[in-house]
């Protein structure tokens, strides 16, 4: 695993965003592997303003989130269908039919985890995967415990993710119980991670990821397996070196 620290929040995103606009210029049929939460936001603000400047494009970019509530519509606010709607895919060209969330109301949340995991293996590998952290070292909403050899599932939240994530809803009560996320297998399947750690109260998690043991108990150290990552973190989430992105 590679780490960069960046100066700010703003650095740490521009690192990101650069990232992913030269793999898409590179190869504009890139598979793209994405995440939702406060984290990435400012990058992909940074896409847009990117897009828009200099017009990268992404209408042959394919893209895959990590996963969805549970019993979310689409169009509820708080969906992270609704999330990669408003804050990037409708200020871009990328195609709405390549363009792929889990279905958080699906009848059957059995056969959607199916139907996501074939459409994995029929438009994979994902190029990019792009992660968040959980405090708690969830990767995804591959919650602590979780097998590293799962694909597709539906999960219950914990009651720190449910309240980490409170924040984004109006009461913990609104807060959905489970979501469907890409397992741990799948991610790992990723031909390259880059990982966004940001803010001090990622920073404990950080450090177990770095010096901790490789353990379902920290669903984020199995990225220690992976060939090719790239952690960005912050300076509030991690001041060990001084590599500036
Ligand atoms: N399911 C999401 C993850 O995909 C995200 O990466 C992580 C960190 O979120 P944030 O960036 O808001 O701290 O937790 C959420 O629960």
């Amino acid at each position: 695993m590679d780490i960069i620290t960046a100066p700010s929040y703003e650095a740490m995103s521009e690192a990101a965003a650069n990232q992913i606009i030269d793999l898409v210029k590179l190869n504009p049929h890139s598979v793209l592997g994405l995440a939702t939460g406060g984290t990435p936001t400012k990058m992909y603000e940074l896409l847009i303003k990117d897009h828009l400047a200099h017009h990268t494009s992404y209408k042959n970019v394919t893209s895959f989130n990590l996963d969805e509530y549970a019993g979310l519509k689409k169009d509820h606010p708080n969906s992270y269908f609704s999330y990669m709607n408003q804050t990037l895919f409708m200020h871009l060209d990328i195609q709405q039919q390549h363009t792929f969330i889990p279905n958080g109301i699906a009848e059957s949340l059995e056969k959607e985890c199916a139907r996501y995991d074939q459409l994995l293996q029929d438009m994979g590998p994902i190029d990019l995967q792009v992660l968040g952290l959980g405090e708690n070292g969830h990767i995804g909403f591959n919650e602590p415990g979780t097998s590293f050899e799962s694909e597709t599932h539906i999960v219950r939240l914990t009651e720190s993710t449910r309240h980490a994530n409170a924040r984004f809803f109006g009461s913990m009560d609104e807060v959905p119980t489970h979501a469907v996320t890409m397992g741990i297998k799948s991610i790992m399947k990723a031909k390259e991670i880059l990982l966004l750690v940001s803010g001090k109260n990622k920073k404990n998690a950080l450090e177990r990821l770095l010096d901790g043991p490789v353990s379902e108990d920290f669903p984020a150290s199995i990225l220690k397996k992976h060939p090719k990552v790239k952690i960005i973190a912050d300076k509030s989430a991690y001041s060990r070196t001084n590599i500036i992105a």
